[in-house]
């Protein structure tokens, strides 16, 4: 027989044993995460009813009584919600390729594509064209510069409040298809995954102060710019991690700097009266050559600033964020 026939012969057995060895020995050794006790159906119903941010609290609290891992029987399947940064990485970086698949669409959004867009696609070859001609044919650095205002598609208008609606639901749920273990627990074959995003950030062993304010945490001792994608260590994961990761983080990482530029640009910023924060700290530099300095290099040349005056969308935009304006450029 020729060689490479026994090798893919013996990897295809190697995989064959390997996935049978999951299905039927891992759920007989390794337990679920730990799960409240809630009656049969009745218990069901109350968490489905609950809104995300209910949900959240709850699975909070949860997470301080039973752990970083909990499952919540809502629906058909298991839920699984992650709540720490070690675990994530185990799963979303390690266990990639099994944490890379989204759950079918419920029977409302199903009609909304049939799955057959890059976000709620299923991991395989659809997925895999889809990504590929975003990355390479529209994110492409050399693409991007030449996009200006097309930014704002990405953002703005053109993306209806259902859309937004259904991408915040499963943009950070996975489903995996075989039994898998995690932290010693089961993750059964189709139970969904869910990560808490923010409590992954919030991680005071990662961080200094979690909840200051720092924009120089991001800078490590060789001022290199931070590991977003969380490829050798997930601190915080605003873009997912893994093979779903946001494929438009660079893009979307380069409007944010836009849009810090422009306010630094178009406004005079002042430590509020009482309020002790040295604008010389750090870089040595007051506030705003202190921001743009840490934007330096960072923004392409492309981009036209608006430098002189503040705009009347600006104004009505900072207004609903909260931040007053101390004087126009
Ligand atoms: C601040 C802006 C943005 C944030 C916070 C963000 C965040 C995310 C997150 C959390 C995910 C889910 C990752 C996962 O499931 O693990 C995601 C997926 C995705 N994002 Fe973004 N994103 C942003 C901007 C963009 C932009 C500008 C684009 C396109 C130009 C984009 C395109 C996508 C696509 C196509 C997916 C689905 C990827 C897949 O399932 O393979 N995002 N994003």
């Amino acid at each position: 027989m020729e060689i490479w026939l026994l090798v893919l012969i013996s990897l295809s057995l190697c995989v064959f044993l390997k996935a049978l060895f999951n299905h039927v020995f891992l759920s007989q050794t390794h337990s679920l995460p730990p799960a409240p006790f809630t009656f049969p159906v009745i218990g069901n119903i109350l968490w489905i009813r609950k809104s995300t941010s209910e949900l959240e609290r709850a699975i909070r609290s949860l997470n301080q009584k039973l752990g970083p891992m909990v499952t919540l029987h809502m629906g058909s399947r298991p839920a699984i919600f992650i709540a720490d940064r070690s675990l994530a990485y185990i799963a979303l970086i390690q266990k990639g390729a099994v944490f890379a698949n989204r759950p079918p669409a419920s029977a409302t959004s199903r009609g909304l594509g049939n799955q057959h867009n890059i976000n709620s696609s299923f991991y395989g070859p659809t997925w895999r064209l889809l990504r590929r001609n975003l990355t390479s044919e529209i994110l492409h650095p050399s693409r991007v510069k030449t996009f200006g205002h097309a930014l704002l598609m990405c953002f703005g208008d053109k993306l209806e409040e259902k859309q937004i609606q259904e991408i915040e639901q499963v943009q950070r749920r996975m489903v995996v298809n075989i039994n898998t273990v995690v932290g010693g627990f089961l993750v059964p074959k189709n139970g969904t995954v869910n990560f808490m995003v923010a409590d992954i950030g919030w991680d005071s062993k990662a961080w200094e102060d979690p909840m200051a304010f720092k924009p120089e945490r991001f800078l490590n001792s060789e001022r290199e710019a931070f590991d977003i994608t969380g490829s050798r260590e997930i601190k915080m994961m605003p873009f997912g991690a893994g093979r779903r990761i946001c494929p438009g983080y660079g893009l979307a990482m380069l409007h944010l700097e836009y849009f810090v530029a422009n306010l630094v640009l178009n406004f005079e910023w002042k430590a509020v009266d009482g309020d002790d924060i040295d604008l010389y700290a750090s870089l040595g530099k007051p506030g705003r050559a202190r921001v743009l300095s840490f934007l330096e290099g960072r923004i392409v040349g492309n981009f036209t600033c608006q430098s002189t005056g503040v705009m009347e969308s600006n104004k009505a935009e900072l207004k609903a964020l909260g931040i007053n304006y101390v004087a126009e450029y």
